[in-house]
């Protein structure tokens, strides 16, 4: 479903990514695991050219993806992204935010006047249903939770019906629990509907629990590609270099004091 080859990104003098060869089949949950700065982020904005790749080709579902109007249209509309902060806009009600993923797919004159289709409030419904959100359709989205903004995130790249769904450490800004419960809606659909999906996460933990498969990257370059088992200690050591085994182990499940603020908005 993806295919890099040679991917290079620079900025200025630095290098963010080197040589980057990878590919990614269809329906596969793939982690990107690595530590800050490594590159991670920068290789998911190069695949949905939010970021201009300095060389190399990216092939998604067998075309070679280009950054003219029509091709970038098209690439958007196949492509979905979930970010760390959800992205979500605060004073829209939590099924508009979702219908806000069809936006791409309708035609400009009804997007400019918000005129969805009923087919397109179907499909808002059906995704909000899949990340247990139902209930919530009429709220306004900055009334919810950390955790479930970040459900809206994922039922919006859903409705936008994609072939791929990028997710920037999508879980970074939430107490393990909640982490678990939104990766797992995030696995669910990508199970059920096929969709090819590449993570992005920070915590060795959530790699070993979801990816199917997991990339390290370090120092823009990929160090190691194999299944969660194959992630081992030595492995480890290649991925953060420079940090001793206690500081490699997974974090206790405890939440960290930022996301005390998304526990106390949890629903009971
Ligand atoms: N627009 C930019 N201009 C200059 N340097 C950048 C830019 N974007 C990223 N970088 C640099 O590229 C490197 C890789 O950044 P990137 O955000 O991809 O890392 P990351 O692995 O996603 O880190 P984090 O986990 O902290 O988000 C970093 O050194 C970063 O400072």
């Amino acid at each position: 479903m993806i295919r890099i080859r040679g991917l290079d990104k620079r900025y200025g003098n630095f290098d963010a990514l080197k040589n980057i060869d990878l590919d990614v089949a269809p329906g596969e949950f793939l982690v990107v695991l690595g530590p800050s700065g490594a590159g991670k982020s920068t290789l998911l904005r190069c695949i949905n050219r939010l970021a201009e790749p300095s060389g190399g080709d990216i092939h998604i579902d067998g075309k070679l993806a280009k950054s003219d109007g029509a091709s970038l249209r098209q690439l958007r509309r196949q492509v979905a992204m979930i970010f760390q902060h959800y992205n979500v806009v605060p004073r829209l009600s939590v099924q508009k935010n979702v219908l806000t993923g069809r936006l791409g797919a309708m035609p400009a004159v009804l997007s400019w006047l918000q005129l969805f289709p009923r087919a397109d409030l179907e499909i808002a419904r059906e995704c909000l249903r899949r990340v247990e959100l139902q209930d919530k359709a009429e709220l306004r989205t900055d009334t919810l939770s950390g955790g479930q903004k970040q459900r809206v995130g994922i039922a919006r790249a859903l409705a936008q019906q994609p072939k791929i769904i990028l997710a920037d450490e999508p879980v970074a800004s939430l107490d393990p629990k909640t982490s678990r419960t939104v990766l797992n809606y995030l696995r669910q659909a990508s199970r059920e509907l096929g969709i090819t999906v590449v993570c992005n996460l920070h915590q060795i933990d959530y790699a070993r629990e979801f990816g199917e498969r997991i990339v390290g990257v370090s120092g823009g370059r990929i160090v190691f590609e194999g299944g969660p088992q194959a992630l081992t200690d030595d492995v480890l050591k290649r991925i953060y270099p420079g940090l001793d085994e206690g500081e490699r182990r997974p974090a206790p499940p405890t939440p960290a004091a930022p996301a005390l603020h998304h526990m106390e908005l949890q629903e009971a």
